[in-house]
């Protein structure tokens, strides 16, 4: 069967508010999708590569050697699609890559059991907005000269990330472009919420697969959703179901999916209602390039509350109101109709995030919002139009988030702050000396959405 091609993008993003706590059901997150997508078009094979039936090719053509191919077949025992990856090296080895592998094996899982086991081939192109990466020969990530879609020249394995989220917005916007390539829109349609949440559950669940480990999935959600105040599932719907290959899988993951089986329904809870940005502000990202993050922080921060529950817990009621606060502010502001009454108020919010952030730190021993940083947001804070800044997400020396008036002004000042600021990193932390840059994205409010394939051509090869 000749399919139309189709075309899906996903939204990168930023943990604003919620780092670790988001990880317990009892706390929320609010996440705030980027205007950084991640772009997925799937295709008939061009029958110019002689390539025979039961492949499915993918390529990422923004970086070298990132071509993909996998053969698929059903096997025995009801033990779904398996699927294998083909192309080698010069030296033999399997050029792998985990999530598009894993995310193929769900997608193709799922369509079979809930439409037909045959599969025709495909050919998928993913590509990513160029502030997912640095473009060490380009600053000014984002300006109106660099292409639409940066050739990064190096190994996908080589690129820097920015830490926006690639391998989440990855897995949805390729498991939402292949369920629209292969099954009926009477079968899943992924502008009604059934579809969007079938989505949902089928991403989180590749996504998890392919990290090895069950997160809190605040950054699948955002890529679905977009913006929008995250309460995450129970990781039990994903942690004990039955591997790929093995008896009854497929019929199981569609259960998973469908919240058809034992596990029943997800309880995630996805507010988009609460989650606004008042006009005349944006979010502001700023890359800070000066080495890894500090590794195992989450497992630190997890044993510190493990062995001081009390503390812990005061300090995360204590974090968790001020995060709700700063949502509840955001929106008030946004909905207010009157004379804008400042603010005041939303910085009040940010300096008591900060504030928490601190002392979970200090308790913990894990700098989640390092010396080094506190000394960059206090400097940006004190910018004229800047509201407020903060660590996003699990902190460290990675990033820092912004909230600004969106005005020129303000983003030349920051931008002139920045590129005289030489971030020091601490001893012990693993990092040395190195450069901040603002990237060129801001919130995104829509999730996943569809995308006219066409204008993709010229990046199809
Ligand atoms: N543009 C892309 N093309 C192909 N695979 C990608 C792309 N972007 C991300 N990935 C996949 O996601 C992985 C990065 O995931 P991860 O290390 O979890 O980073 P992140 O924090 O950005 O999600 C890559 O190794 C690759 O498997
Ligand atoms: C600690 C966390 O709550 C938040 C981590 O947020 P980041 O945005 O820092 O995450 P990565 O994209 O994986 O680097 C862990 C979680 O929620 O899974």
């Amino acid at each position: 069967m000749v399919h139309d091609a189709v075309a899906v993008s996903a939204p990168g993003k930023v943990l604003l508010a919620g780092g670790y706590l988001v990880l317990d059901k009892a706390y929320t997150g609010l996440v705030f999708g980027l205007d950084a997508r991640i772009h997925v078009v799937v295709r008939d094979i061009p029958t110019r590569n002689g390539v025979t039936l039961n492949e499915i090719v993918v390529n990422s053509p923004q970086f070298l050697g990132a071509v993909w191919e996998y053969g698929y077949r059903l096997t025995e025992r009801h033990g779904g699609i398996k699927v294998t990856p083909l192309r080698v090296d010069a030296d033999l080895n399997l050029n792998r890559n985990a999530f598009v592998e894993t995310a193929l094996g769900y997608a193709l899982n799922y369509i079979a059991t809930v439409s037909s086991p045959v599969i025709a081939p495909a050919s998928v192109t993913i590509l990513a907005d160029n502030d997912y990466y640095s473009n060490p020969t380009d600053h000014a990530n984002g300006s109106a000269t660099s292409p639409r879609f940066h050739n990064f020249g190096v190994p996908i394995a080589k690129a820097h990330k920015t830490g926006l989220g690639s391998s989440a917005a990855l897995v949805t916007a390729f498991t939402a472009a292949l369920l629209t390539y292969y099954l009926p829109k009477s079968t899943l349609d992924l502008t009604t919420d059934s579809g969007a949440r079938k989505l949902h559950n089928l991403a989180q669940a590749a996504h998890c697969a392919a990290q090895g480990k069950v997160g809190s999935g605040f950054d699948v959600a955002s890529a679905v959703y977009g913006s929008c105040l995250y309460r995450r599932f129970s990781p039990s719907i994903l942690s004990n179901h039955v591997e790929p290959g093995q008896a009854n899988y497929a019929s199981q993951l569609r259960d998973i999916v469908d919240e058809t089986g034992e596990t029943g329904k997800w309880d995630t809870e996805i507010r988009k209602d609460a989650v606004k940005v008042p006009k005349g502000l944006r979010l502001v990202m700023c890359d800070v390039s000066c080495g890894s993050q500090t590794p195992g922080m989450v497992k630190q921060v997890l044993a510190w509350r493990k062995e001081k529950p009390e503390e812990a817990d005061t300090m995360w009621t204590e974090l968790q109101q001020a995060n709700e606060g700063l949502a509840a502010e955001l929106k008030a502001l946004a909905e207010f109709e009157e004379t804008s009454p400042g603010y005041d108020g939303l910085k009040q919010c940010f300096t008591r995030i900060r504030e928490g952030i601190r002392s979970m730190s200090e308790a913990s021993g894990v700098p989640i919002e390092p010396p080094s940083q506190t000394e960059l947001i206090d400097a940006c804070e004190a910018v004229p139009g800047v509201i407020g800044g903060v660590v996003p997400g699990a902190g460290g020396y990675d990033a820092i988030s912004l909230l600004i008036e969106d005005k020129d002004e303000t983003v030349s000042a920051l931008r002139k702050l920045l590129a005289g600021w030489k971030f020091r990193g601490e001893s012990g932390g693993g990092v040395g000396g190195g450069r901040v840059s603002m990237l060129g994205v801001r919130e995104e409010m829509v999730g996943v959405k569809a995308e006219d394939a066409e204008s993709y051509r010229q990046w199809l090869t």
